[in-house]
């Protein structure tokens, strides 16, 4: 099935860039009236564009911080490996602290950690190997997720989609996007909807503009349109991404998921949750366990640097919140489909 889809299309934006030095990266705080690139020479450079939404999304900040481990290691030296991993510890801690909900971050350090900790007096041939071996399997992991997600989707059908999980948000093609791209290449999906996705508007800044470079003109909405937009019939399919998946199928994505999946399923329309496995979590029993992001409220108060809100007022700013598996239709990964999640359709995919 995946003859169909022309993945090299689909292969100009690129929000991590190596250059053997340093580690650049599209800077999505300025998406889309400006497109430049901001160059890190620091883990801790890469700790901050993470924490500042320079670069976001799920696996891009896992495949930032493996790059930004590299970073660290030009400030030490070591005989192997496991000297190298005592040494870098803190850094890789400052990195890991960048931002608590998408577990790709922690993922991401750890397996540089094991890896790197076995290897002998090459381990910064086999660091370097590994951050790109990470980046590597997340576009395949995509394309395939793009395929297998796509296919459970009938021909002409509307889709909705909330926040942005494209190839700014991945090392390429996306990963609900990715679903949404395959469709469309497919002519599964007739019509696309965007979610804008406040108050970051990682909807109307950044997956509307990724689109548009696709040739697909998506139909953006307000958030608080798309129960209305649902109840015209006018959609099929809600697909999202995801920032934690647990051993019950449990899903923590952007804030405004949950209330999407909860219209959804009073509405009749499928719901989907597409993500690598990188960012399946059996370590975390259920949603419960997940921490939740706050942000600084004053990301509610103003737009592009144009205040939107009364001066001298208090806000709560989540940034994620939590679907329960029971509202959810099916899982896609890499791996394969999980419909009607639930703790033992998570265990026989993903073991314990
Ligand atoms: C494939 S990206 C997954 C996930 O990350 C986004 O959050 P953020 O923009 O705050 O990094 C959003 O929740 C996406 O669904």
């Amino acid at each position: 099935m995946t003859d169909t889809i022309d993945f090299d299309r689909y292969d100009r934006i690129r929000p991590i860039r190596w250059t053997g030095d340093a580690l650049e990266l599209l800077d999505q705080r300025k998406l889309p009236f400006e497109v430049g690139y901001v160059s890190c020479d620091t883990s801790d450079e890469v700790a901050a564009a993470i924490h500042s939404l320079t670069v976001r999304g799920a696996p891009a900040i896992g495949i930032a911080a493996a790059w930004g481990v590299v970073l660290a290691a030009r400030t030490i030296e070591a005989v192997d490996g496991a000297e190298a991993v005592r040494k870098l510890e803190p850094a890789m801690q400052r990195l890991n602290d960048a931002r608590p909900t998408a577990v790709n971050l922690a993922w991401a350090l750890t397996r540089m950690r094991r890896v790197v900790g076995e290897a002998g007096p090459d381990w910064r041939e086999v660091m370097e190997r590994e951050a790109q071996a990470i980046a590597d399997e997340d576009l395949a992991a995509n394309r395939r997720m793009g395929a297998l997600g796509a296919a459970l989707i009938e021909p002409e059908s509307g889709v909705l989609t909330h926040c942005n999980t494209g190839s700014l948000a991945t090392a390429g093609f996306g990963t609900a996007l990715g679903v949404i791209r395959a469709g469309v290449a497919q002519g599964r999906i007739g019509k696309v909807y965007a979610g804008e996705t406040r108050p970051w508007l990682q909807g109307a800044r950044l997956t509307v503009w990724e689109l548009q470079q696709d040739g697909i003109q998506p139909t953006l909405i307000a958030d608080a349109a798309a129960s209305h937009l649902m109840k015209t019939g006018a959609v099929q399919w809600v697909v999202v991404g995801a920032d934690r998946i647990c051993a019950n199928g449990d899903t923590a994505n952007k804030i405004g998921t949950y209330q999407l999946a909860i219209a959804a399923r009073h509405h009749g329309v499928k719901f989907m949750v597409a993500a690598p496995s990188s960012t399946v979590d059996m370590a975390t029993p259920t949603g419960a366990d997940i921490h939740i992001e706050e942000r600084d409220p004053g990301e509610m108060f103003a737009i592009g640097g144009v205040r939107t809100a009364a001066h001298d007022i208090g806000a709560w700013n989540p940034v994620f919140d939590v679907t329960p598996h029971e509202l959810i239709d099916a899982i896609v990964t890499e791996k394969g489909v999980i419909e009607r999640p639930d703790e033992a359709a998570m265990r026989a995919a993903f073991g314990a």
